[in-house]
């Protein structure tokens, strides 16, 4: 497989509160065409800082970042992006959320009903077109959100925890549904998560970045075949095996965080955002999906991470 998306060298500084602050630094990777790289690192790592620049809605500092060759200068097409936050329109049926960007891409109304209608069908929705998001459970509208990136027919798609506020079942769904489209589509697919366990099962290779300024530490090949032909490939030694990899890797960069955030609250440097559960675990519980809880058994997977 050749390269789709290289990373060369790429750093990104924030100025905030007259200091500055390095986000990134010296990120180099690439990401192989028709690849399902998942990417995990401790909070505040600079992970999506690191797709931002990817999607073209900011620049980096130092370094390029080349999709098939060319320097992305800006959004376009060829990368879809799906969110944590589903940013449907209210106003609008399911069908029509799908519809909306094709309009704005100027597809004639027939072919952009059938369009929506067969990607609304792919995520599962068939006959749930005409519902409007208030009337869709968070899992369906998050699949409406993926059938609207699907319906650009983009080459990329780049996930920020797209499953993360969802309950532990429609995230298994969506995780198993996700992987039959990547299989039938063949896109190249950026995933973004806290959970090591979801790294793990979607991803072909997971890398795993450093706490600020994010680096990439490893890369890890994760060869365990069709995980949608395998039955409960989660209980998998070998999947376990990888799974306490990736934990050991974190736990350090978790560790350092941490004191990256007692070191901002000592000293008044909170405008450079605290790790998330642990700064909102005082004011309010984690976000769903989200806990704290770093021992390696059989259900820790967000262990580490976050
Ligand atoms: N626009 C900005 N201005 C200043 N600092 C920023 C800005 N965006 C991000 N940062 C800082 O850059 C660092 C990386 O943030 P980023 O959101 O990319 O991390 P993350 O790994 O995605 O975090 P999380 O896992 O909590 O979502 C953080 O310290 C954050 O506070």
């Amino acid at each position: 497989m050749t390269a789709k998306i290289s990373f060369q060298g790429v750093g990104k500084t924030f100025s905030s509160r007259g200091r500055q602050l390095s986000a990134l630094e010296d990120i180099t990777f690439e990401v192989r065409r028709g690849e399902f790289l998942a990417l995990v690192g401790p909070s505040g790592c600079g992970k999506s800082t690191l797709l931002d620049l990817l999607a073209g809605l900011s620049a980096p500092t130092t370094g390029e970042i080349l999709v098939d060759g060319a320097p992305v200068t800006g959004p376009g097409l060829d990368r879809g992006v799906v969110f944590q936050q589903y940013a449907l329109l209210p106003w609008r049926t399911a069908q029509a959320n799908v519809e909306f960007g094709l309009e704005a891409k100027g597809v004639a109304r027939r072919e952009r009903a059938d369009r929506a209608r067969h990607f609304l069908d792919l995520v599962g929705l068939s006959g749930f077109g005409d519902r409007y998001p208030h009337e869709l459970s968070g899992g369906m509208k998050q699949r409406v959100a993926i059938a609207r990136s699907l319906a650009f027919d983009p080459d990329v798609l780049l996930m920020d925890e797209p499953f993360a506020a969802l309950d532990a079942q429609t995230r298994d769904s969506l995780q198993d549904e996700l992987l039959r489209i990547w299989e039938r589509t063949n896109k190249t697919i950026l995933f973004i998560t806290h959970g090591i366990d979801e790294a793990v099962y979607l991803g072909q290779r997971v890398a795993v970045m450093t706490s600020r300024p994010g680096r990439i530490k490893k890369i890890i090949d994760i060869p365990l075949g069709s995980r949608t032909e395998t039955e409960d490939l989660r209980s998998d030694p070998t999947f376990a095996r990888y799974r306490h990899e990736i934990w050991t890797l974190l736990r350090d960069e978790v560790v350092k965080a941490q004191a990256q955030e007692h070191a901002a609250d000592h000293w008044g440097t909170a405008g450079e955002r605290r790790p998330r559960w642990h700064g909102l675990a005082r004011s309010r519980p984690p976000r769903r999906g989200r806990r704290p809880g770093p021992a390696p058994t059989s259900d820790h997977q967000e262990a580490g991470v976050d």
